[in-house]
């Protein structure tokens, strides 16, 4: 069963990222023990969190086994220890890493900007088609296949919705990405289709800036607030939105994509853009381009 890697063979390279409760590390699986052997990206816990994170793991793995896409970063196995206690996620291994280091380190053009954004479209557009919600779309967690391609990479916080369900109420809220959270998650904790798609603009924003740390959506958030609002972040947050501020217009980005990316941003989630129709309209600018 080539799905079950053991642990013997694999052989720790370096850390690709770390999360609150989990690190992504990459590894050389190599049962020949002659170094011919592939690289893969391994996801484990950080520490052991209990049942009921054990519970979370096994369905976060679940749910990327039963994800089938381009732009979603593939399954390859899983890795056990201690008779099941302990398991690792094992999937592809994508050398260009996050999308956030790629673009800082390649400085891509809007036309090249723009087919990333669609892709991230086509992969969020494929996993709410299975009535997924992400609840963790930002640019660090999107990876780089090639120059051409780029796949969702993580489901940490990912959520199925039940038919007939609208959103999905959570109650922890951990250190959460507020800053690319949609107003309702941050008043009601109320999670739905429309605030990832909430999140995208948040991305597609990161993107056209270039994941410029000086611009990035925290530090820009924060300036927009204020000093004095220091630890009463959320409260303020959802001030600043309620009074319709937003991120400002990256430097060299099309008024028609800021437009687009306020559209992700309203104030109602019913008027928020699907993914669908996101899609074609990241597209359609993309095209303009020549
Ligand atoms: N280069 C790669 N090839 N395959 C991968 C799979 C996941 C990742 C990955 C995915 C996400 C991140 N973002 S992250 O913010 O570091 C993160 C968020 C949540 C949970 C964790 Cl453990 C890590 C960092 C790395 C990288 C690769």
């Amino acid at each position: 069963d080539p799905s079950i890697f053991h642990k013997r063979h694999l052989k720790r390279v370096r850390i690709l990222g770390e999360g609150n409760f989990g690190k992504v590390t990459l590894y050389m699986y190599d049962p020949n023990n002659d170094g011919t052997g592939e690289r893969v990206a391994v996801k484990a816990l950080k520490q052991d969190g209990g049942q009921t994170q054990h519970e979370c793991w096994m369905k976060e793995i679940d749910i990327l086994k039963s994800l089938y896409h381009p732009n979603i970063v593939k399954y390859k196995g899983c890795c056990t220890e201690q008779g099941g206690q302990i398991v690792q996620l094992i999937m592809e291994y994508l050398p260009l890493g996050s999308l956030k280091e790629h673009i800082i380190a390649s400085k891509p053009g809007v036309p090249q900007c723009l087919l990333f954004a669609q892709q991230i479209c086509q992969g969020m557009a494929y996993l709410h088609s299975k009535r997924y919600i992400h609840r963790d779309l930002a640019a660090r967690n999107v990876l780089v296949e090639n120059d051409n391609m780029v796949k969702i990479g993580d489901f940490g916080l990912t959520k199925h919705i039940p038919e007939g369900e609208g959103y999905y109420r959570v109650r922890e809220n951990g250190d959460s990405p507020v800053y690319w959270y949609a107003i309702e998650c941050l008043k009601e904790s109320k999670f739905s289709f429309s605030s990832d798609v909430w999140s995208f603009g948040v991305t597609l924003y990161e993107i056209l800036t270039r994941c410029d740390y000086r611009m990035s959506p925290p530090k820009k958030l924060v300036e927009m607030l204020g000093p004095a609002q220091g630890q009463m972040i959320v409260t303020a947050l959802i001030a600043l939105l309620e009074r319709r501020k937003t991120l400002p217009c990256p430097k060299d980005c099309p008024q028609e994509v800021y437009m687009l990316m306020k559209q992700c941003w309203d104030i109602d989630p019913l008027l928020r853009p699907p993914f669908d129709s996101l899609i074609e309209r990241v597209e359609t600018i993309r095209k303009s381009y020549g």
